[in-house]
């Protein structure tokens, strides 16, 4: 059955973890050559693979004398600048007796959020891909802050599948999958192979993480997979820590945790919208808009909207709530906040003769719009 659910696939994420390639000494250099050999021969079947890889942190904190997790940010950060050049130093020397060669694309939330910035990483990663060359993508951590945190690369990996245009996503960890219950802590737990869908059941047995290495455990793991699923894609939660098992797995083996996609696929640019760009205010609007909005798929008007909330420009994202507060979608707005309080509760007619111009008659075009009946951060 497996290979029956692999068979379209060509462009593959493969998300590698902290704990898979690092140990208390810093980077298991034996595991990397043993992914990376499995990548090689994944590409001479004619797949073209994005990595995202963990393990900076790991590998530059011994120079730091810490012992464990670094306890501030500051040496998080630190020690990601000492290790991430040790990183692909590692999987530079892997590759190159396979005749291969890495390039490094570090990357923050900010530049996948602003639109310009997210096309012009899709098209560095894509012209990597077309001379050949594996892109390892991992969060900047040195430069940065919480606002433009991705938070885990579990996040960052299933952002990089939409941005990428992959058909499945693998994230390699050191289980072998979801389990009915945190197998660390419960030695009976019992292996999930199939997720039909992602719901309140499957994220009730995700656990955090147990290692002094890993960030978000499972549950930022089933996180990323129902992004990918909500954007089409299958993902597979797989042991990176046992020899060939990428092989394995694209030969149609069932290994794992196979997580299905889901049958209403959002476009690209919804997907962005939804899980990409942050939101910087709220918009309250009346019933009729709401209605409009989430029964009938209009673009909300100016007349719906009743009150803001929040400092916001033109093409940021912004939740939209009803009256009493409650979110439920959001959506990209094409007016300024300054704007948008002169024109808000007219008519679309009269923005023109307030503003002396207009952008267009919608404040939030449908296209724009993602509903929380859709999913969203
Ligand atoms: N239900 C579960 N099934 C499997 N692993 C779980 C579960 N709940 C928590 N975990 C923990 O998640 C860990 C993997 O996540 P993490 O440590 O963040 O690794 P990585 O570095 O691969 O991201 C496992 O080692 C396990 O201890
Ligand atoms: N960017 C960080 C890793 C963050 C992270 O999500 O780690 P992990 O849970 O091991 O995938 C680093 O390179 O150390």
């Amino acid at each position: 059955m497996r290979r029956n659910l692999l068979s379209h696939v060509r462009r593959v994420v493969i998300k590698i973890g902290s704990g898979v390639i690092s140990g208390d000494d810093g980077l298991d250099n034996a595991i990397i050559g043993g992914i990376v050999g499995d990548v090689a021969e994944l590409r001479r079947q004619g797949y073209e693979v994005v990595i995202v890889s963990s393990g900076a942190v790991a590998a530059g904190k011994g120079d730091l004398g810490i012992i464990g997790r670094p306890r501030t940010i500051p040496l998080k950060q630190a020690a990601a600048a000492i290790g991430q050049s040790r990183l692909m130093r590692s999987y530079k020397e892997a590759l190159r007796p396979l005749g291969l060669t890495a390039g490094q694309v570090l990357l923050t939330r900010d530049d996948l959020a602003n639109r310009r910035r997210y096309l012009n990483a899709r098209n560095t990663l894509m012209t990597l891909l077309e001379y050949g060359v594996i892109p390892i993508i991992n969060e900047n951590d040195t430069v940065v802050v919480d606002e433009i945190r991705f938070g885990d690369n579990d996040n960052l990996s299933a952002l990089v599948t939409n941005l990428v245009e992959a058909h499945l996503l693998v994230i390699l960890s050191d289980v072998d999958g979801l389990f009915d219950s945190d197998p660390g802590k419960n030695p009976g737990a019992q292996l999930i192979p199939l997720v039909e869908r992602i719901g309140s059941g499957i994220e009730a047995m995700a656990g955090d993480s147990n290692s002094h290495f890993g960030t978000g455990g499972m549950v930022t793991k089933i996180r990323a997979a129902k992004r990918a699923s909500l954007y089409g894609v299958g993902t597979a939660i797989i042991n990176g820590r046992t020899p060939k098992i990428l092989l394995r797995f694209f030969a149609g083996e069932e290994l794992g945790t196979y997580f299905l996609p889901a049958r209403d696929r959002m476009a690209a640019k919804k997907h962005w919208i939804a899980f990409t760009k942050k939101p910087r205010g709220k918009l309250f609007v009346d019933d009729g808009a709401r209605n409009a909005l989430v029964s009938k798929g209009k673009s909300l008007l100016p007349s719906g909207i009743q009150g803001v909330e929040g400092g916001f420009d033109r093409g940021d994202a912004v939740r939209l709530c009803t009256l009493d507060g409650t979110e439920f979608a959001k959506g990209v707005i094409n007016y300024t906040l300054p704007e948008l309080l002169r024109i808000m509760g007219k008519k679309s007619s009269e923005i023109e003769g307030i503003l002396g111009y207009k952008y267009g008659d919608e404040i939030v075009h449908r296209d724009n719009l993602v509903l929380d009946s859709q999913d969203q951060d």
